[in-house]
């Protein structure tokens, strides 16, 4: 059987060298390009690329997606920094190829899918809940994907629940100090030298506290899900978001 050919973007980054990697290992892969920045696009349609793994900067995954959907190469993206505008746009882009798929997981690691799926579960069982995300010092944006998909996927828990707003007396704080606002759910960043990426998410209730936590230590750990993605990818059109909708969890 003839194997599926895959490309890189981002290539020479801490999780695209790895990916380079893992495509290259992997018996059913063919890694046929591995672009970094400054590249030709065109070399994916060159090198017959099927799938793109898209895993560069916020400021460049918009346009390396144009260029894949106008194409029709399918596309499996890690890069962070989506939006409702950015998704949006996307869809629309998808709707002129309507054969073409692409996945965004905030995540690819199973455990921090995991952790998302307990935080859901959990939210709506507990007065407070807020989310802190530890990274490497070197991560562009913050909060993280994954904490910002953590607090919306919380947020949605706790409206389909009829949640109270969560307490918080507070009335003066240095700017900053209460973490960012998503959808209510404070979520807080650190950022520390020794780290890859890790997440907490602490929940509060009358006499009790729950903490779910999970730890990258490697960036092995999202080389399964990003070939899970690829895999799958290329029968399933339209845009995926999240790497659950591959998995079969309960
Ligand atoms: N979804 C997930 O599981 C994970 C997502 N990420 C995300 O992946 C992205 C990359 O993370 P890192 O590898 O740590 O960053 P990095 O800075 O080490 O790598 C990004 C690479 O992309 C290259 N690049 C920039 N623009 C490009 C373009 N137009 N075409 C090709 N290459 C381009 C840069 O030169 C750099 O080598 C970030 O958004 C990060 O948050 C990282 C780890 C896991
Ligand atoms: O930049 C990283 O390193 C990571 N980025 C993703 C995110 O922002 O959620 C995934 C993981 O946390 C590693």
């Amino acid at each position: 059987m003839s194997k599926l050919r895959v490309a890189v973007l981002g290539a020479k980054g801490r999780i695209g060298s790895e990916a380079v990697r893992a495509v290259e290992a992997a018996e059913d892969l063919e890694l046929v390009a591995a672009l970094g920045s400054g590249d030709r696009l065109e070399t994916l349609v060159e090198t017959g690329a099927r799938v793109a793994v898209e895993l560069t900067t916020p400021a460049s995954v918009m346009g390396n997606l144009d260029f894949c959907v106008r194409h029709g190469i399918h596309a499996v993206v890690g890069t962070t920094g989506w939006t409702e505008e950015r998704l949006a746009h996307l869809k629309g882009l998808l709707d002129q190829s309507p054969e073409t798929g692409v996945l965004i997981a905030p995540n690819f690691s199973i455990g921090a899918v995991l952790t998302m799926k307990f935080a859901e579960a959990a939210a709506p069982y507990f007065e407070s809940v807020e989310v802190v995300e530890l990274h490497h010092p070197n991560k562009v944006d913050a909060p993280s994907g994954t904490a910002t998909r953590t607090a919306q996927l919380i947020a949605a828990a706790r409206e389909r629940a009829g949640s109270a707003p969560q307490p918080d007396a507070t009335v003066t704080a240095l700017d900053g100090a209460r973490g960012a606002n998503v959808d209510g759910v404070p979520v807080h960043a650190v950022r520390l030298r020794g780290l890859l990426a890790h997440q907490e998410v602490l929940l509060g209730g009358e006499g009790e506290t729950l903490t779910i936590r999970h730890d990258s230590l490697h960036h092995s750990s999202f080389m399964p899900g990003i070939l899970l993605g690829v895999r799958r990818i290329v029968t399933t059109p339209g845009l995926t978001f999240g790497l659950e909708h591959f998995l079969d969890l309960k």
